[in-house]
């Protein structure tokens, strides 16, 4: 069904006096959010025939929290126990943290501006580099989520909407990420300390090699925004319905209101905020090229009835042509029969905006493959 959002209350009864209303446009989620009186949500964001009473556990088991700083520890045993900590955190969870600082403002200006700015920046394919939208494909989805996005491609190629202005710490975050400045980053360390830790061959085509400069020097890395505005039935409505990213691994910061919920051992755990700090999550690239050892975590973002939710991912993969596959040295060294067939990063961008709401469809046709 081709998605057309309403707004404003369900449909009524056509009435012998009133002619059916016309087809209402699709808008954004937070001018829904905000039309006055809404109490109910239009059917086409119902995830949830019942309110959703999932257990979900909070602190029975934290989340694991690593210091990437000790990663490059002069002293040999806190770097290998560190080292260690983020390979079990990876293999048990696929989620740790970090601290840092936010571009959570800026990403809120620009989506807050009106809507026709938005989507006159807007591209209309998957790979174009800037896509403002409000549900993962509301072309395709037959229920939209609560939420409005903006996706800027970064890398190989750094693209940002030129307004706002607050728009231009992009640049400064970008480099943050990639160390491409003074200021530079962990991640380069904690990517080496995956390759340290799982025996990935150092000449990898896509980030483990020590020697270089970006990690994403070769791959892809984009930024996603997403803000999820005051749902009157949150218990029916999804921000993001589950799902594993794609790429190799995801950062994602978030202003202080809890939504994201990531599950573990078959239940949805709630991934309470930490200020100035990251998540860094697992993606099904990594899964597949670690032979299914490390997890592609399944997680998803609910929503409440009180505030605006922001969450920022920025997912780094391998580049567009790579041919995503297990490391053929660790299927060999191991023994084990590979547990995923091939697939080109470009095909599976472009299969998963297709639809979000298959889960771990990604790893699922991947799997068929073998
Ligand atoms: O909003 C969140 O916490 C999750 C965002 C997310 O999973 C994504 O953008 O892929
Ligand atoms: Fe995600």
């Amino acid at each position: 069904m081709a998605a057309t959002a309403l707004t404003g209350s369900p449909p009524s009864q056509p009435s012998l006096t009133h002619p059916p209303p016309p087809p209402r446009k699709l808008t954004t989620v937070k001018a829904l959010s905000e039309s006055p009186g809404l109490s109910s949500i239009p059917s086409i964001y119902t995830f949830l025939k019942q309110p959703y009473h999932e257990p979900v556990s909070d602190t029975e088991e934290p989340i694991p929290t690593i210091d990437f700083s000790l990663l490059t520890s002069s002293l040999p045993d806190e770097r290998s126990k560190t080292i260690r900590e983020l390979g079990k955190a990876c293999r048990d969870w696929g989620f740790f943290m970090r601290m840092m600082k936010a571009i959570i403002e800026a990403c809120r200006e620009f989506l807050e501006l009106p809507e026709e700015e938005k989507r006159g920046i807007s591209g209309k394919h998957v790979l174009d580099p800037i896509r403002f939208g409000t549900s993962f494909n509301e072309s395709v989805d037959e229920i939209l989520c609560w939420r409005d996005y903006v996706k800027i491609f970064q890398h190989p190629e750094f693209h940002s909407p030129n307004k706002p202005p607050s728009f231009r710490a992009l640049a400064q975050y970008h480099c943050y990420l990639n160390g491409l400045r003074p200021n530079r980053l962990e991640l380069t360390w904690a990517l080496n300390g995956f390759s340290l830790h799982t025996e990935f061959p150092q000449t990898h085509p896509f980030y483990f090699h020590p020697r270089r400069k970006s990690p994403t020097i070769n791959g892809l890395q984009l930024i996603a925004a997403n803000l999820y505005p005051p749902c009157p039935q949150p218990e029916l409505a999804m921000g993001l319905p589950p799902h594993s990213d794609h790429g190799l691994l995801t950062l994602l910061i978030q202003n202080q209101i809890g939504g994201l919920q990531v599950q573990h051992k078959g239940k949805w755990v709630n991934i309470d905020p930490i200020p100035n700090s990251f998540l860094a999550n697992i993606g099904d690239h990594i899964e597949i090229l670690s032979n299914g050892k490390y997890k592609s975590v399944l997680h998803r973002a609910v929503v409440n009835n009180r505030d605006v939710r922001i969450s920022i991912a920025v997912p780094h993969g391998p580049a567009l042509d790579a041919i995503v596959s297990p490391d053929s040295k660790l299927v060999e060294n191991v023994g084990n029969p590979p547990a995923y067939g091939a697939m080109k990063y470009k095909e599976y961008l472009e299969f998963q905006q297709g639809t979000m709401l298959n889960g771990k469809s990604f790893l699922e046709r991947i799997r068929n493959r073998v």
